[in-house]
């Protein structure tokens, strides 16, 4: 990374020109001149009106109809240009947030899932929804504010100089000293630490809150409130107390910055008197004092202005700066020149694999030289105890995570070389939790392959046994799930999910738990819907009930991420160890299951 920060990181993050938004400035800044004219007239005018005050008659009434002319005319055409400057930063605002958001959703996808586990979801969204969002209104209102906020004491102190540079002198000592104070308190670290501690807290309030609305069953359950819900009320907590204490940390500096912008007029007159009193009648100074103590109090707005949009510029950095951090997260490693899987057969070659770095405190082995072959067009299934690592060999296939030590090959051609979206056309995944989308049914099928017809998606749910239920739903196909009470059981979203596969079509198929939902009826559905998907391709299946495997071409015993056995169902009988041990405690489990009748359906369909 270099060094930019702030929103200079921001224009380089999003590649937008920062024309329009130096265009928005400039005419702001026109703008901000336009606007100050109306004082000058006034001055002129009541110049003229001074000058004359012996005679009244003789001011120059064409003179002062002409500045109220200039007056109005100037005001017009600083409307016109803020008008604009707002376009302009507005479309600027727009393109910024477009491409900030696209990007960070086309990376947040080339993360590996490490990334997303270690980082809940509350925090990315939080990045992905306030900070993006509070650009958006910065970029669009405040910056060309801000330049104006600058420009308008500038100015004004430009034209108090060029009036009388004592009484200017005399304006600016409350000014600058207040900006001193602001200057000095933010850019001193514990100024800093408050910006990171701020944004710190608000995360974390927002990942408990969203953590608190997905647990809602479990929260209900066990009669939690956020009382007792203690992870949520701790952040609330967290964040009231830095509220609270970065405001005792800013009272004492701005309420001397406020005193000090609203006493200018206090500096400003005891300098006007000690001069006046030295030429009593001299008419231009004191036209001139009364033109200092008419603008010298509008100097506070902008002044004001300037205070609050700092602050925000402040949070917009250190925004910015966690976007970046999401931008700097390596994405998973695309090879230069990608090779092709010349068959379906999936090995895994002496594979080693831990979620945690081994620098890492919380590091554990999961896997351990695990080596084994898939052959094309046959079933491997995973069993073992809970915890082994069936799950995770499984997730290793994808590219969730990296290997550690060793390879895993599709075709004899490792995983890392096919390139992701190559080995995600040849892989389909039916998991253990089912996303469905907020969307129709028939998009959330389509989802397997974006070009299938209206017919084939419907042929892909009929033989996932969907079609049925699906036509029972108040607007069939084009029903969206999750919408008006329309949601579906656990068994039918697994359904839904292996007609997704079906549609995709793809030679290898990664099956998780899929009939883990499923009570008798459903289960002989998915059963049904997963024999038509297998047909003929590689598959990976992890399923505890055995009795879905039985038939398999190889089963895997994995214990403690190692695999402990391995042969055909008949053959890790024979050897009497952990499979055969499993498999007695599954018919005895159907058995029981079935109140002790040994003419169980499910023992007879084994
Ligand atoms: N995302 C993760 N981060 C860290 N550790 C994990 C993660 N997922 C799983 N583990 C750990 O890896 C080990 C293996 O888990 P895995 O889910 O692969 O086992 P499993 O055999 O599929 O278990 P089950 O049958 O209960 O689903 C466990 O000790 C688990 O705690």
């Amino acid at each position: 990374m270099n060094g930019k920060s702030g929103i200079a990181r921001l224009f380089e993050l999003t590649h937008e020109k920062k024309g329009l938004l130096v265009v928005a400035g400039i005419l702001s800044v026109l703008a901000t001149f336009m606007m100050a004219v109306p004082f000058v007239s006034v001055y002129f005018v009541v110049r003229e009106i001074i000058n004359h005050a012996r005679d009244i008659s003789a001011v120059d009434a064409g003179w002062m109809i002409l500045w109220g002319w200039i007056a109005l005319i100037s005001l017009f055409a600083g409307i016109a240009m803020l008008y604009v400057s707002t376009m302009c930063s507005h479309i600027s605002a727009f393109r910024i947030l477009y491409q900030l958001r696209i990007a960070l959703a086309e990376h947040l996808a080339k993360l590996p899932m490490g990334y997303h586990t270690r980082n809940t979801t509350g925090a990315i969204k939080k990045t992905l929804e306030v900070s993006v969002e509070k650009i958006e209104n910065f970029v669009a209102h405040q910056l060309p504010d801000l330049v104006s906020a600058i420009c308008m004491p500038l100015i004004m102190i430009a034209v108090m100089f060029v009036l009388d540079w004592r009484m200017a002198l005399a304006a600016l000592i409350p000014v600058i000293a207040g900006f001193m104070i602001q200057v000095v308190l933010y850019s001193s670290k514990t100024g800093k630490d408050a910006m990171v501690q701020y944004q710190d807290a608000l995360e974390n309030m927002n990942a408990a809150g969203v953590e608190y609305i997905r647990g809602m069953p479990a929260v209900k359950v066990f009669g939690m409130t956020v009382n007792t819900f203690l992870q949520f009320k701790k952040t609330i907590t967290d964040f009231r107390d830095w509220a609270v204490t970065y405001t005792k940390f800013c009272r004492t500096p701005y309420m001397i910055y406020l005193v000090m912008l609203s006493s200018i007029l206090t500096f400003i007159l005891p300098v006007g008197i000690f001069l006046i009193s030295g030429q009593p009648n001299n008419q231009a100074f004191a036209l001139t004092l009364l033109l200092f103590l008419s603008i010298a109090p509008s100097l506070a707005a902008p002044m004001m202005r300037l205070l609050y949009l700092g602050g925000n510029l402040r949070i917009i950095s250190e925004g910015v700066s966690r976007i970046d951090k999401i931008f700097q997260q390596k994405p998973i490693e695309e090879p230069k020149h990608p090779k092709q899987a010349h068959s379906f057969d999936i090995g895994f070659h002496q594979v080693a694999f831990a979620y945690a770095k081994k620098e890492d405190a919380d590091y554990k082995p999961i896997l351990n030289e695990v080596t084994f072959t898939a052959e094309e067009g046959t079933l491997t299934a995973l069993v073992g105890p809970s915890g082994g690592g069936k799950s995770t060999i499984a997730s290793l296939i994808p590219r969730f995570w990296d290997v550690h030590q060793g390879k895993i090959t599709i075709g004899g051609t490792d995983i890392r070389d096919l390139g992701t979206e190559a080995l995600m056309d040849l892989v389909s995944f039916v998991f253990q939790d089912v996303h469905l989308f907020f969307d129709t049914i028939e998009e959330n099928i389509r989802m397997g392959n974006k070009t299938a017809t209206f017919d084939e998606v419907v042929q892909a749910a009929k033989a996932a046994c969907c079609h049925e239920f699906i036509m029972q739903l108040p607007d069939g196909y084009q029903t969206k799930i999750g919408e008006a009470g329309v949601y579906l059981s656990g068994g039918e979203e697994q359904r839904v999910a292996i007609a997704r596969a079906l549609l995709k079509n793809a030679p290898i198929l990664v099956l998780d738990e899929a009939t883990a939902y499923a009570d008798a009826e459903n289960e002989a559905h998915i059963q049904k819907a997963i024999n038509a998907l297998i047909k003929n391709k590689t598959v990976i299946m992890i399923a505890h009930r055995l009795s879905t495997i039985r038939l398999a071409d190889q089963i895997l015993v994995i214990k403690k991420g190692s695999i402990a056995e391995r042969g055909t169902h008949d053959e890790l009988l024979k050897i009497g160890g952990l499979y055969e041990h499993m498999w007695r405690a599954h018919l005895s489990t159907a058995q029981w299951r079935l109140g002790g009748s040994k003419q169980s359906g499910e023992v007879n369909a084994q």
